[in-house]
């Protein structure tokens, strides 16, 4: 409810346009084209477009926003605030009013539908500008190749997203967004997840084509669309659409946002709905009632909405809106952490798992090349030698944006030593992929003609798999399960000191002109072993030491070797106990898959969808699941989680499809997040326990009243003043601070523990009001005065008294901030002078209340005295160590 909705901007309307006809197709106009005749007709090149021309095109097309966050106009957003299910409740209820002409009511009504939108609109605004600044920070770039101008080269920049044009050449590299709708120009084992497009999850191969296949295919293998990204491999492709006109943009629209309910859901929603049922049965219940008992026919009618409108936490989507935006902002300014999604703040405190990737969250993902060695362990320079060439010609031949860390290290080493990649020549490349966790090159050595090597390099198991041969002392010997066995054992040993390990392997076939794929990669002959060493992020122990402190347990789900993560572990110190890979886990699912990780504390080797598995496994069992990762094969999981989490320096997609970004790179960000979570669900949760039990609490009072006497407990008028009353004290929790006793465990509030909770209370609160009663008729028998004036002005009072005896209660925490009064303290305060002044005030008379006797306040004291007493007793049971 606190969500701000997404939709693409591009600022301005899709519409008839001023450019030429030519230079701005669709993506699937041209997607019939050769990409020649495309380029011809988009007025570009191979080469790219220069800036003069991009500049141009940019100031007349507009920017390519990417379905970013809009801002709404105050009208959008004031019609948005009435469509909440507890304004559409009271709106209801108003027209009940008037339509059996109880004007009175219907414009008390209308008044606190007007100010609660009001205060919702305003606060949602602040909150979405808080949050636009929040998202500017982690903005979005692209790969593009320009010329400076007409003669000179391109040379491959990064811009901002908004600023590409239509004809300009983009690459994509793994873990890339595609910003724009893009017609593929070369691709290398190319495969992107479009699931925010067609909701498939699993990712979808892209190559480019010359001659297209039929026109007006719903998913074109040679088309990329914005909002898709890329899983695997790399591609260049020529920009067809930008902003409004991308099918992104259009789909956007129809879809909304996809996210699964996430425990803010649960939670806060799951009240809400609650409590929208009490207040639909409500008004009949009453009217049946006292129809029953009584007599009384429909003229108890505005009684009975006003009893539901009592009901009512008008103020809820306010306060949660104001407390989570004041939280973001505190945590972004002082904590490093940037919350894109406001609920994700209350999903951070309620968070109880929290599952992390290793390389480039634990550890620094700088690796660095310790040895290399042949299949008989033994130094040999060569396999590092032949892994560069494999890094070099991938990289080369896929026109990766960036090399990988892996890469880059092998590379550098390899320089180090003297080697040079470029003796061979490439001839084909099939790019990393976090699934088939392996990379492979195809070179001419030289001098071989008519020879094709294959090298290929990757996680030893799934090299290995795909061996027939070892080499040693440039003698091959055939490889049997045994000696593979043996193999696997030596690397386990090496991960053991914490190592990573890369297999690499070649082979050579007749020189062929058709493309390679995945299944040549067979019949390898095994070098040897690449060891790297990555060293751990130097604020991750300390990390992990705050979460546990904190109750949230932590789960390691990598892609690497179970022997590397295991040592990395008990660096961080972490016990591992039983490490799993995620092989031995295919065949569980649900609760399942759920229990048999709930014990680990490492699942190794785990390709994305293996991740997101485990997460929504989790997540199913009924545990409040964060992820956090910064690679291309973590996004999945990221985006099934509660809370996605990434830092600063993650891939793209990763942190385009994180809830929260740490801004530093320091993972002690991570705890002073969680605890800023915890204190605005606290603060939500103090707000909710004590709106609604007093609510409840009155409610069941009028019920029980409106029954036993003659006349009317409250006249309507009474009822929705008093509420007023209560709903702007209620704000002052939007800017409480609650206890540090908050921090101790997840704060997950669950709807059933927190009914049977505002029942208790709500059941103590009626008690006292009867107890008023006794008092009130004990004061009048002596005063031998009274009237229903009287008795309404005593009973207001007491409500609001009682109300401030609960906000202070009830709540967490110190009452002094800095030496002053807190918020809450005050706001009851000011509750208590109202309830004691108004009936004696000149507006007295006006609400029909008339000044009660002396000996009553007397009495009251004493009430209130005993209802304290009963709180603080209860809350020791109910809510041990709050303060
Ligand atoms: N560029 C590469 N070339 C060849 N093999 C690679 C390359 N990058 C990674 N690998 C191998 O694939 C394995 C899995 O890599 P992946 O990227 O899925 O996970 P990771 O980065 O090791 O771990 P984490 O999931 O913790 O980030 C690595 O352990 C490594 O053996
Ligand atoms: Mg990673």
């Amino acid at each position: 409810m606190a969500e701000t909705d997404a939709a693409p901007g591009t600022g301005r309307l899709p519409g008839p346009r001023e450019a030429p006809a030519e230079v701005t197709a669709g993506a699937a106009d041209g997607a019939a084209l050769t990409p020649l005749q495309l380029m011809r007709r988009l007025a570009s090149g191979p080469r790219g477009l220069t800036e003069a021309e991009a500049d141009t095109r940019l100031a007349r097309d507009g920017e390519n926003t990417v379905p970013a966050w809009y801002t709404p106009t105050w009208p959008r957003r004031f019609l948005r605030s009435l469509r909440d299910p507890f304004t559409a409740v009271l709106l209801c209820l108003g027209l009940v009013s008037a339509a059996v002409a109880s004007w009175g009511t219907a414009c008390v009504i209308t008044v606190l539908v007007g100010v609660s939108c009001v205060l919702r609109s305003s606060g949602e605004a602040h909150a979405g500008r808080a949050m636009a600044a929040l998202r500017e920070m982690v903005a979005t770039t692209a790969t593009v190749q320009r010329r400076p101008d007409d003669d000179a080269a391109p040379r491959a920049r990064e811009i901002p997203v908004e600023e590409l044009v239509v004809g300009d050449v983009v690459r994509l590299g793994p873990g890339d967004l595609v910003p724009a709708d893009l017609r593929l120009l070369r691709a290398s084992g190319l495969t992107v997840h479009q699931a925010t497009l067609t909701g498939e999850s699993t990712p979808v191969a892209k190559y480019a084509v010359d001659d297209p296949p039929d026109v007006g295919d719903a998913d074109p293998p040679h088309l990329c669309f914005q909002g898709s990204s890329v899983a695997s491999g790399s591609g260049t492709g020529l920009v067809v659409a930008t902003g409004a006109d991308t099918r992104f943009a259009a789909a956007y629209r129809a879809l909304g946002r996809r996210r699964a309910e996430t425990a803010f859901d649960r939670s806060v929603h799951g009240i809400a709905w609650t409590l929208i049922r009490f207040m639909l049965l409500t008004p009949p219940l009453v009217l049946m009632a006292n129809a029953a008992v009584r007599g009384r026919g429909l003229e108890t009618l505005p009684f009975a909405v006003a009893v539901a409108v009592g009901l009512t936490p008008e103020m809820l989507p306010v306060v949660v809106t104001a407390t989570l935006a004041r939280g973001a902002a505190r945590l972004a300014a002082t904590g490093g952490v940037i919350v894109k999604r406001l609920p994700a703040l209350h999903d951070l405190g309620a968070m109880q798992v929290l599952c992390l990737d290793k390389t480039g969250t634990l550890t620094q993902d700088r690796p660095v090349v310790e040895r290399s060695v042949d299949a008989r362990g033994r130094p040999d320079p060569g396999v590092l030698r032949w892994a560069a060439v494999g890094s070099f010609w991938t990289l080369e031949l896929a026109e990766l944006p960036a090399p990988d860390t892996l890469d880059e290290a092998v590379l550098a080493a390899a320089d180090e030593a003297g080697a040079d990649p470029l003796a061979h020549d490439g001839v084909a490349a099939l790019p990393f992929d976090p699934v088939r966790r392996l990379a492979a090159a195809v070179v001419r050595r030289p001098g071989a003609l008519g020879v094709h090597t294959l090298v290929v390099k990757g996680a030893a198991e799934d090299v290995l798999a795909r061996c027939a041969r070892a080499r040693s002392d440039g003698a091959d010997t055939a490889l049997d399960d045994a000696e593979r066995a043996r193999l696997l054992d030596t690397v386990a040993r090496e991960t053991d000191e914490g190592l990573r390990l890369l297999a690499v392997a070649v082979a050579d076939r007749p020189a062929r002109t058709g493309e390679y794929r995945e299944c040549d990669l067979r019949g390898l002959t095994l070098l040897g072993f690449v060891a790297l060493r990555d060293a751990l992020a130097p604020t991750a122990a300390d990390a992990l030491g705050v979460l546990a402190r904190r109750g949230v347990r932590v789960k390691i789900l990598t892609g690497d070797h179970p022997g590397t993560a295991a040592r990395a572990c008990r660096d961080l110190g972490l016990d591992p106990g039983e490490v799993l890979t995620a092989g031995a886990l295919a065949q569980l699912d649900g609760p399942a898959l759920a229990a048999a990780v709930d014990g680990a504390t490492v699942v190794a080797r785990c390709a994305p969808a293996d991740k997101a598995r485990i997460v929504a496994a989790l997540r199913g069992a009924g545990q409040v699941t964060g992820f956090l990762g910064d690679g291309v094969n973590d996004v999945p999981a990221l985006h099934a989680a509660d809370v996605g989490i990434t830092p600063r320096g993650a891939v793209t997609v990763a942190r385009e499809g994180a809830d929260v970004v740490l801004a530093e790179k320091d993972l002690t960000a991570i705890g002073r997040a969680v605890a800023a979570g915890r204190y605005s669900s606290g603060s939500l949760a103090a707000y909710l326990r004590i709106t609604l039990s007093s609510n409840l609490g009155n409610v069941l009072a009028m019920l029980g009243a409106g029954l036993l006497l003659s006349f009317l407990p409250m006249l309507p008028a009474q009822v929705l003043v008093q509420n007023l009353c209560f709903d702007a004290a209620q704000l002052a929790f939007a800017l409480d601070r609650p206890g540090d006793g908050v921090l101790r465990g997840p704060a997950a509030l669950r709807p059933r523990a927190f009914l049977r909770f505002i029942t208790v209370f709500g059941l103590i609160n009626a008690a006292a009001d009867v107890a008023t009663f006794a008092a009130l008729a004990v004061a009048l028998h002596t005063a031998g005065a009274g009237g229903e004036e009287v008795f309404h002005a005593a009973w207001f009072t007491e409500n609001l008294f009682t109300q401030a005896l609960v906000m202070l209660l009830l709540r967490a925490g110190h009452l002094t901030v800095r030496g002053r009064p807190g918020p809450v303290p005050c706001a009851a305060a000011a509750l208590a002078v109202i309830g004691l002044l108004l009936p004696l005030s000149p507006l007295g008379p006006a609400l029909g209340l008339a000044a009660p006797p002396p000996l009553y306040y007397a009495l009251l004291a004493a009430v209130l005295a005993l209802y304290g007493t009963a709180l603080a007793a209860a809350r020791r049971r109910y809510l041990p160590g709050t303060r």
